[in-house]
């Protein structure tokens, strides 16, 4: 049974159709890249995964009781507000400390209890945002471009902490970066979305795909080397991408 199963779906905003004809299953334990320009609806498609926004036509099927961590890109704190760390992840949720101090371990910080929202770097913010994530036991977890901000090493390592997350937990991932080279090798599946989905494939298998290339050039060869799926069709939006969908009686 798949975690969530994206069926035919389109998100319109106003006049405007945003997604098209968008069909994806998300397995569990598995980790799955969403790659594509800027304003291509890949935060649209995360936010109507998470059923923040409603389809216009299509459906989302998530298992019954599916348990949902998000990451988001960026979240802001008035660095004037006094709040620990500890203060924030209980927020919202009737969390015990000790659940608190298992999430931060599992998001690579530890010792980061006691101190200050306000005092964290980049990193380790990012990390208490997925640390807050983690509190929920989520069976899947969604990242919107949670390394934004991050340098190259950041995020490298913000990265394996995730696949580490997955491994430790089995919860399953999906993500969206713009930061292919570094996310290629710890991804099971990577979909390139630009409004529908152009491509997909895994990084296991060898390939490079042009409606790729077409999006963002050939200066990422390296990451390329790394792709490949199975494509010999056209821009048509009435091709089936996904594997078989299994829908749940819990709709
Ligand atoms: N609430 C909204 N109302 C109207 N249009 C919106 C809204 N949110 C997003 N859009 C438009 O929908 C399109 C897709 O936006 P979305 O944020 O999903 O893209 P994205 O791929 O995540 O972009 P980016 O990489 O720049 O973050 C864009 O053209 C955007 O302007």
């Amino acid at each position: 049974m798949s975690l969530i199963s994206v069926q035919d779906l389109s998100v319109a905003y106003g006049a405007s159709t945003v997604l098209r004809g968008v069909r994806l299953n998300v397995e569990p334990a598995e980790i799955v890249t969403i790659v594509g320009p800027n304003g291509s609806g890949k935060t649209t498609l995360l936010r109507a995964m998470i059923g923040a926004i409603a389809p216009s036509k299509g459906s989302i099927v998530r298992r019954h009781g599916l348990r949902i961590g998000y990451v988001p890109q960026k979240l802001h704190i008035d660095k004037t507000l006094p709040i620990t760390v500890e203060r924030f992840l209980r927020l919202t949720d009737k969390i015990a400390k000790a659940e608190c101090i298992q999430a931060l371990k599992q998001a690579g910080v530890p010792n980061l209890l006691n101190r200050q929202m306000s005092q964290l770097s980049g990193g380790q913010f990012q990390r208490v945002l997925l640390a807050r994530a983690l509190t929920g036991r989520p069976d899947v977890l969604l990242l919107d471009e949670a390394t934004q901000g991050l340098d190259q090493s950041g995020s490298a390592a913000f990265y394996k902490q995730i696949e580490a997350v997955r491994n430790t937990t089995g919860c399953a991932v999906v993500m969206i970066s713009h930061e292919l080279h570094v996310v290629m090798s710890a991804s099971d599946r990577v979909i390139c979305l630009n409004g529908h989905i152009c491509c997909e494939g895994t990084p296991a298998m060898v390939a490079s795909a042009p409606e790729y290339r077409a999006l963002f050039g050939s200066g990422t060869a390296g990451a390329l080397a790394l792709y490949q799926h199975n494509h010999d069709h056209s821009h048509d939006d009435e091709h089936d991408h996904s594997g078989p969908i299994e829908r749940e009686a819990a709709e």
